[in-house]
């Protein structure tokens, strides 16, 4: 039997003033960034919660613990590394994920290719199975008001030894 786990992560971060807005690995030219006891990647970060979600292996809060000043201004992808090294020694391997970051500015569309290939490289997939999108909300809520960005995401693994 194919055993196929799927799980979801949601996550916000503040934007505010002398910060780098760094999404998916991918520094972003803007006049703000996003707040964070590590560089506040708000996309992986909800990928992170999402791969633990998948295998209920708690969430990166339990993992990472934003009190930990081992953890201060680390690179997200770093994190994701460890998370990663989690799935696969559980014999698991990502098969897809699907993704979504919600900011009213800057136009993301121009560095959406890079933070696909920072993700497939450390996921381990190809980036075929990797998918991440930008929308506005708009100008309605917090996104809309510019005080932060979110992003959700959606991961699927596969057991190893059953493909
Ligand atoms: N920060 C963003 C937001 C959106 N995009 C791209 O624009 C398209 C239209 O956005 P709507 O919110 O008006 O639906 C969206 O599909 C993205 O391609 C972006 O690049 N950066
Ligand atoms: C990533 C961690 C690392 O300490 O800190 P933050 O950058 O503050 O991010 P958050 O989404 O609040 O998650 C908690 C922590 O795991």
């Amino acid at each position: 039997m194919l055993s196929i786990k799927v799980g979801i992560g949601y996550d916000v971060h503040a934007l505010v003033a002398e910060r780098s807005l760094i999404l998916g690995g991918v520094e972003i030219p803007h006049e703000r960034g996003l707040l964070g006891h590590s560089d506040a990647d708000v996309l992986v970060h909800a990928i992170m919660d999402a791969l633990l979600g998948a295998l209920a292996l708690g969430d990166i809060g339990g993992h990472f613990p934003d009190h930990d000043p081992k953890y201060r201004g680390i690179s997200s992808l770093a994190l994701l590394e460890h998370v990663m090294k989690l799935i696969e020694s559980q014999g698991y391997r990502v098969g897809n994920l699907d993704s979504i970051v919600m900011a009213e500015r800057p136009k993301l569309a121009p560095f959406i290719s890079k933070m696909r290939f920072n993700l497939s490289r450390t996921m381990h997939i190809e980036e075929a199975c990797v998918s991440v999108k930008a929308t506005t909300t708009e100008r309605l809520g917090f996104v809309g008001r510019e005080e932060g960005i979110a992003a959700q995401a959606i991961v699927s693994l596969k057991k190893v030894e059953e493909e």
